[in-house]
């Protein structure tokens, strides 16, 4: 049966959820779900709003068919080629022969690469518009707010952003669609910066470019791609993408990534986060990085201002798992954080200089020196250099 959702008048969520995927993207865990939006006007002409992923294709066209009624499709928009977005494209063209692709060129090369057709696309560019009836759209290009090709739809009739990934967030729609019916920041934050960072993280100039173009329109509404619609205090998740695509920290407070094979480099982060503890320090996070997906890491080190990494050597280098996540982050760009290292070695502790090398590679990073030494594990006589360690990443913090 549909299962669509009414957002206003004339416009129809009708996209699905997907609560079985393992790996979005083959490699970010969705304990949560995902889905897949895609939209539906009903103006004087029908407009569909990018299509889903396979995986709901049914689901999709159950709902494309019941929100279009007797009426035909007359166009689509893609503001994102991707295939978790435009994977039924094909068969929308096959379903409704005579339905007009509205893209911009980029898009249009990539619709040829992924289905081998020849499309009579309407080729749109910045600031170009589309009539609809009562509806006009206005285009703006989005480079790399994922891919090349994205771009946004700007509904100036009714204010709504069709923001394609940016907005986004992990999670399935679990009957309410608004973020405002749900309780976004405290069930769904974690999963929004988690998808920001990994998605998009890497591409905060291009963020801030279309937050700019943004900026220019009054935006009532913004309808992703995934994850809720938002209607009310849209500030409030702008002010994050803020935050995210400028490299800021939104927490003052430390995170504390470990690797450990035996325990005494774990052991090391425990009595640290400890000592932070007693002298006042609430915001704490760790993670073994043997145990939480990298993707959690990269996302809690865009969250909070001081990072910790402790590691043990090995095999000359730094531990695999450790050495995957410090890469991680160097990759999306990660910046302005201040920094410190634990490295554990039995013969020959290497593991700290090779992290710092990682890390001095990033921009605007702070790396508070010594680092903490622990031959096997941890002596009492390093008491001090723990507390010397707790006081400098207090100290940086005020
Ligand atoms: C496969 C393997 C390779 C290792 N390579 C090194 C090394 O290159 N240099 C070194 O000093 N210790 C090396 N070690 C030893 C560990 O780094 C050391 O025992 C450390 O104390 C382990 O910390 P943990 O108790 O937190 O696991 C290696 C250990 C293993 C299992």
């Amino acid at each position: 049966m549909y299962c669509t959702k009414n957002i206003t008048d004339d416009l129809y969520w009708i996209g699905g959820n997907d609560r079985r995927l393992a790996l979005f993207e083959n490699i970010f865990p969705v304990p949560n779900g995902v889905s897949y939006n895609s939209y539906v006007l009903l103006d004087e002409k029908t407009v569909l709003f990018d299509t889903v992923d396979k995986a709901v294709s049914e689901q999709f066209f159950e709902n494309l068919v019941h929100a279009l009624g007797e009426r035909t499709l007359d166009y689509v928009i893609i503001n994102h080629m991707e295939p978790d977005h435009c994977a039924m494209l094909k068969e929308v063209i096959m379903r409704y022969p005579d339905v007009q692709i509205v893209c911009n060129a980029k898009t249009a090369d990539i619709i040829k690469q992924f289905f081998k057709i020849e499309t009579d696309a309407v080729i749109v560019k910045e600031n170009d518009t589309l009539c609809t009836g009562k509806h006009t759209f206005t285009f703006l290009m989005a480079p790399m707010v994922h891919w090349p090709e994205v771009m946004v739809t700007y509904d100036t009739t009714d204010k709504i952003l069709f923001s394609a990934d940016a907005f986004g967030t992990f999670g399935a729609i679990n009957g309410n669609l608004f973020a405002d019916e749900i309780e976004f920041e405290h069930k769904w934050l974690d999963d929004a910066r988690r998808y920001y960072t990994n998605i998009v993280g890497k591409y905060g100039a291009q963020v801030q470019a279309l937050l700019k173009k943004a900026s220019n329109v009054e935006i009532g509404m913004i309808c992703p791609l995934h994850g809720p619609v938002w209607r009310k205090d849209l500030e409030w998740f702008i002010e994050k993408y803020q935050k995210w695509s400028t490299y800021e920290p939104e927490d003052q407070g430390v995170m504390i990534a470990y690797a450990s094979i035996y325990g005494n480099t774990e052991n090391a982060a425990n009595v640290l986060a400890s000592r932070l503890a007693d002298k006042g320090l609430k915001n704490i996070a760790m993670y073994d990085v043997s145990v939480t997906h990298p993707s959690v890491v990269v996302s809690e080190a865009f969250r909070a201002s001081h990072l910790v990494f402790a590691s043990p050597t090995y095999n000359g280098g730094i531990f695999p798992n450790m050495e995957t996540v410090l890469l991680d982050l160097k990759a999306h760009n990660l910046q302005k954080r201040t920094i410190a290292f634990m490295q554990n070695g039995t013969w020959a502790a290497t593991s700290g200089r090779q992290m710092n090398e990682l890390v001095s590679g990033m921009k605007e990073m702070t790396v508070l020196e010594p680092t903490i030494t622990i031959k096997s594990a941890l002596n009492d006589s390093q008491s001090e250099e723990i507390d010397a360690m707790v006081d400098a990443i207090l100290e940086s913090m005020n």
